[in-house]
């Protein structure tokens, strides 16, 4: 799914209605139909109780006015306040008239504030994606005082004071949602940690904005779920052997985190590489030769810590980072990686955490290496971002200059490329935030990374998918809280099998 701006979403609203031509009014009665369905489904009228629809002067108020009045046809106790402003959009003031008169209705002020009690549900249909500046005044001290409440809160379409695609000032007034019911394509400010405390847990419904001038809309920001990842993964050839599946190396573990080298292995393994071998220090050898026999161990010479490149001619990807800790004859196998690798290359954990203390490593950087941050190490990498919209342009910047792709990893990890888009994954859940999870992830992304049938893109894509999608089919079983890493790698094959389409011809 693309991620549009708060302007494309205006636009696409304007191409729906001169396409079909209709109406604006037809759209947002269409919207608010959308929104009132998900809200009757789920809430009987004895579990609602009161609803009060708090209406601003523009579209999303409008989207609240049919709201409340096709509640009120529902059977719905409803009544609605008016932001009192100077102008309210056409659509608007067409739906005020249509209010029923047993709806009832009243103006905001200062002194005429609602009583709010848990009971109370509210509709917060005050601004949406037309917020073109930080409330104040009125607004802003209605938002305080429903923040401060007990109330159970639905933001339609955008929690109101909150931008679509820009920071807020802060401490500027932002309504605080239980959920986001919002139309037909995420909003950039829902994927951010940020801003989780005001989006809540956000819905989409498809109102059926037009498909081709989405489609023609340039945008630089995905959304990852799988109708994009469809075709990409191919069937296993019939006569496919080993050798067609690519030949990884991982270099991972030091005395201590012999653990994260076996799970990064068991990954790849699990993700359709053809051979494994993998570089772990004297220590690791009785372990991983028991715990992953399917893998080939190529031990280094040191006890604890890797110390030597091996030959490196016969790998289709390396991987490296995993437990490999940070000593400095392990930096000087990174470096020397660095500018001897034909083969694409994974760096994860301390490979990324010397990078960052060595950046001239930078430079050596060949095209296409894929690096998976979390944010802390991402700002060993760069430096500490100011929010998370800072962080992203941190991000772009570093995937433009160094040619590289980056996973940026968490809820919704967001992959940079070098020519600045970004993909935001949908897959994976909170069960996954245990050690070991990121090592998984090395493993996925060493094996499709040797699949010489995916591009760089797609590699990273379907990696970063279905290690969340393993994840979440691993906590359907186990609970989040009894989510461990291991658990992922089993739920790997199964992922994998979905991904897979085969078109007849
Ligand atoms: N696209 C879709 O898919 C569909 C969209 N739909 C709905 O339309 C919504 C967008 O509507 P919208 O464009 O009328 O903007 P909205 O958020 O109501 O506010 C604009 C008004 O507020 C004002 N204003 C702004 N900031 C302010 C501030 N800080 N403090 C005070 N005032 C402020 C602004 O005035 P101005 O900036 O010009 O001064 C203007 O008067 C969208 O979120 C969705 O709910 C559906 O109906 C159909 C499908
Ligand atoms: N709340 C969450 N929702 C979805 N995925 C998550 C969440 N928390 C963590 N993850 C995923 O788990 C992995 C954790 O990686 P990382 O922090 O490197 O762990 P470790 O270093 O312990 O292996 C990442 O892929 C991240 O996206
Ligand atoms: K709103």
């Amino acid at each position: 799914m693309k991620i549009l701006t708060a302007a494309q979403t205006h636009q696409a609203d304007q191409a729906t209605i001169q396409a079909e031509n209709s109406s604006s009014d037809a759209l947002m009665e269409r919207a608010a139909t959308a929104f009132t369905d998900w809200l009757t489904n789920r809430q009987l009228p004895t579990e609602a109780g009161e609803i009060l629809v708090l209406a601003g002067p523009g579209n999303n108020g409008g989207d609240g006015l049919v709201t409340a009045r096709q509640l009120h046809q529902c059977g719905y106790q409803v009544r609605v306040l008016l932001l009192p402003a100077e102008k309210h959009s056409a659509d608007f003031t067409t739906n005020r008239q249509r209010l029923p008169a047993a709806v009832p209705v009243a103006d905001l002020g200062p002194e005429n504030l609602p009583a709010l009690t848990p009971a109370t549900l509210v509709i917060d249909a005050l601004f949406g994606t037309g917020l073109s500046r930080p409330l104040e005044g009125l607004a802003a001290t209605m938002v305080q005082h429903l923040n401060a409440s007990q109330s159970r809160v639905v933001a339609i379409d955008m929690p109101s004071g909150l931008l679509t695609d820009a920071p807020q000032p802060k401490d500027s007034a932002v309504v605080r949602a239980h959920h986001t019911v919002s139309f037909e394509l995420p909003k950039l400010a829902f994927l951010l940690p940020q801003n989780a405390g005001f989006v809540g847990e956000w819905h989409l419904l498809p109102i059926g904005l037009n498909r081709e001038f989405i489609a023609q809309t340039e945008t630089a920001m995905y959304f990852v779920d799988a109708t994009l990842l469809a075709g990409k993964l191919p069937k296993r050839a019939k006569f496919g052997h080993k050798g067609t599946y690519g030949h990884a190396l991982l270099l991972a573990g030091s005395k201590g985190k012999i653990g994260a080298a076996v799970l990064a292995t068991k990954a790849c393994l699990h993700s359709g590489v053809g051979l494994l071998t993998l570089r772990t220090p004297a220590i690791g050898y009785d372990v991983v030769q028991t715990a992953v026999p399917e893998a080939m161990a190529l031990i280094d010479p040191h006890p604890d810590f890797i110390t030597e490149l091996p030959e490196l001619k016969s790998y289709s990807a390396i991987g490296m980072g995993p437990g490999i800790g940070q000593e400095a004859a392990t930096k000087e196998v990174l470096a020397r990686l660095l500018r001897e690798a034909k083969a694409p290359l994974v760096l994860d954990a301390d490979a990324l955490n010397l990078l960052g203390q060595n950046r001239d490593l930078l430079a050596l950087l060949p095209p296409d290496t894929l690096l998976t941050p979390h944010p802390k190490e991402f700002e060993r990498l760069t430096e500490p971002a100011r929010d998370d919209y800072h962080r992203l342009e941190l991000l772009r910047t570093f995937c433009q200059q160094h040619r590289c792709y980056v996973v940026l990893k968490g809820a919704y990890t967001c992959l940079g490329t070098p020519d600045g888009q970004f993909y935001f994954n949908s897959t994976g859940n909170p069960g996954m935030g245990t050690g070991g999870s990121g090592d998984v992830l090395t493993g996925v992304l060493t094996a499709l990374r040797g699949h010489s049938f995916l591009s760089p893109l797609d590699a990273a894509l379907l990696g970063v998918y279905a290690h969340g999608r393993a994840g979440d089919l691993a906590a359907q079983q186990t609970g989040e809280a009894g989510l461990s890493a291991g658990d992922i790698t089993r739920f790997l094959g199964p992922t994998f099998q979905e991904l897979i389409t085969q078109p007849l011809f």
